[in-house]
Order: structure tokens, then C-alpha cells, then sequence
């Protein structure tokens, strides 16, 4: 039996990062904790981009843009979304999930979905480099996965 598999080790790999500037002081750690997590696995920093939006809601069109550039072998999306007290947040997390994922699947390369949905600040900082892990990394070593998969496949 052939088993495709992407080992999490990184060869000339080229990464954009799409990040959301609203709620900041949790995305940053999102962001901190992709470049530690691409650099560990050696990515060399002139390979990662970073792409500032106003917010989670931007996102997928940037990263639309970032995945057909052919510049990148994937694309890592970062947001924070905390709800607030209307149903805003939950208009902005169903299109920007599936926004994210139609991406993905229309430019043909890895987008991982990096957009934090939680109830509280609490709940978001727990995932930003706390108890929970940081979100921002597990996307970081799943790109890195996707890319050297799809290289197996491909070849
Ligand atoms: N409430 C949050 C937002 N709201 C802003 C939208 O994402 C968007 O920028 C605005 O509606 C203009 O198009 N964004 C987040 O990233 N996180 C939130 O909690
Ligand atoms: C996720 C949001 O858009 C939310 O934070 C906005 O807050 P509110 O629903 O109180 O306007």
C-alpha cells in the first residue's frame, strides 16, 4: 500500500501570512507564533510575507490575492473573532470560513484557516500562546504538512 504522507520539514518553501489587525493584541501572538513555528522548521525569514487586513472579514480576499500570485507554496490566515453583544460575529465567521476555504480550493495550494472564533477574551488568549496552545503555530506545521503532501502527490 502507497501512503502519501507530508513530513513537517520545509525545503525552499515560500509562506504568506494574512492577518487580521482587529483585536491586535491576540492576532499579534497568532502571527509571532506562525514565524517561530515556519523558522523552527526551517523557513528562512525572506520566505514569509506578512500581509496586515482591518479584519477577519478581509481575509479571504487577500489571501485570494497571495494564493494566486504563484508566489507562495501556502498561505497561513490569522484572525481573532470574539463576539460581541449582536450577531455580528456570527455573520463574520461563516464568510470568512467559507470564504478561507473557497480559496483554498480555487487557487489549488495549502490556505490554513488560522481565524480564532471564540465566545470570550479569555477563550482567545488561552488559544494566542497559552493553556490551549498557540493557533498561529498548529497552522504554521499543518502548512508546512500540506505542502510536502501535495509535493508526494504531485510528483
Ligand atoms: N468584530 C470583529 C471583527 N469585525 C470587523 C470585520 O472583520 C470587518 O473588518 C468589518 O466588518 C469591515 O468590513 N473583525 C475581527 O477580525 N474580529 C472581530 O472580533
Ligand atoms: C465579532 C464582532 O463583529 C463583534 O466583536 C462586534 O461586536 P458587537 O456585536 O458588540 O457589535
Amino acid at each position: 500500500m502507497n501512503v502519501f504522507e507530508g513530513k513537517v520539514v520545509s525545503e525552499g518553501m515560500k509562506v504568506g501570512i494574512v492577518a487580521a489587525r482587529f483585536n491586535e493584541f491576540i492576532v499579534s501572538k497568532l502571527v509571532a507564533g506562525a514565524q517561530d513555528a515556519l523558522v523552527r522548521h526551517d523557513v528562512k525569514e525572506e520566505d514569509i510575507d506578512l500581509a496586515w487586513v482591518p479584519g477577519a472579514f478581509e481575509i479571504p480576499l487577500i489571501a485570494s490575492k497571495m494564493a494566486k500570485s504563484g508566489k507562495y507554496d501556502a498561505v497561513i490566515a490569522l484572525g481573532a473573532v470574539i463576539r460581541g453583544s449582536t450577531t455580528h460575529y456570527d455573520y463574520v465567521c461563516s464568510e470568512v470560513s467559507k470564504g478561507i476555504a473557497n480559496v483554498s480550493l480555487n487557487s489549488d495550494i495549502p490556505v490554513m484557516f488560522g481565524v480564532i472564533t471564540t465566545e470570550n477574551i479569555e477563550q482567545a488568549i488561552e488559544r494566542a500562546g497559552t493553556k490551549a496552545g498557540n493557533k498561529g503555530y498548529d497552522c504554521a506545521l499543518g502548512a508546512i504538512e500540506m505542502v510536502n503532501l501535495i509535493r508526494n502527490i504531485e510528483k
